[in-house]
């Protein structure tokens, strides 16, 4: 017996189906980190596999690029590239204006120089990321080892200075040790429940010693592609405007929705 996906499962493989279809023969790809961003390299895996398309891909992560080689999907490095035509991404978050929290998989600033490195960016995601206000998940903020309890601490004060609603900080763990980042540093998770104005926290985030990058894709992303577990999805276009209802064809895949004995 092969179970079928998960709901939630159902509205990320839906979403990256259809944010694929940006990608065209010959593009330069960003690859994104997380479940829903595994669904996407698949489904480009497929494409180079069945249909002959050529892609490159850059990978924001470790576990990207080992996904990408066993799908068949070319990988290079951001410096042999240099510029890429789009990116396509998860994230932990999004609100009205497109505006993102990443990092809930620690790829956050290789995330971020890639989506920057790109002529698009395409976020997939469900429903259950959406907010009004972005803050409700905990916002991570890379830091380099050294001296980490002082830039924690020097991150807690400037809190209080800013209109968010928590302004605790904790070092995100992988069982007992620190979780290192694929740049070896550490992540704090900043619980601020709500952030009012989220330029003004980027800023002064990364201008403490000891923060490498923070989690706030402002202005980054193009186009979010939200889908849902009954094959609907929505294309919603920041540049033009535009917000479109599609559903997508998932015959060729039916295996995926419905247990099948085996
Ligand atoms: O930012 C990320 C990794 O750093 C991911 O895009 C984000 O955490 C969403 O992951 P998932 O698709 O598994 O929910």
């Amino acid at each position: 017996m092969t179970a079928a996906l998960s709901p939630i499962d159902k509205a990320k493989y839906i979403a990256a189906r259809r944010a694929v279809e940006f990608v065209e023969d010959g593009m330069r790809v960003g690859l994104g980190t997380g479940s829903t961003a595994a669904w996407m390299v698949r489904c480009l895996g497929e494409m180079v596999r069945e249909d002959g398309i050529k892609i490159t891909g850059v990978a924001t992560s470790a576990r990207t690029a080992q996904l990408a080689r066993e799908v068949g999907v070319p990988v290079k490095t951001l410096d042999e590239v240099r510029w890429l035509d789009l990116t396509i991404d998860g994230a932990d978050e999004y609100d009205a204006d497109l505006n993102l929290i990443k990092g809930g998989g620690g790829a956050l600033l290789h995330e971020k120089i890639v989506a920057t490195a790109s002529d698009q960016m395409v976020v997939i995601a469900d429903l259950s990321k959406q907010v009004d206000t972005l803050g409700a998940f905990p916002l991570p903020v890379e830091v380099i080892p050294f001296g980490w309890q002082t830039t924690k601490a020097l991150i807690e004060e400037m809190l209080s200075n800013v209109d968010v609603l928590g302004r605790s900080a904790s070092l995100r763990l992988n069982g007992a040790d620190p979780f290192r980042t694929d740049e070896g540093n550490y992540i704090l998770d900043l619980h601020l429940r709500r952030i009012a104005n989220p330029a003004q926290l980027s800023l002064v985030l990364n201008q403490i010693p000891g923060v490498v990058e923070n989690g706030l894709f402002l202005d980054i992303c193009d186009v979010l592609v939200i889908g849902n577990a009954d094959g609907t999805v929505e294309v919603r276009d920041i540049n033009n405007g535009t917000v479109e209802h599609e559903r997508i064809d998932i015959t060729d895949r039916e295996n995926l929705f419905t247990d099948s004995a085996e």
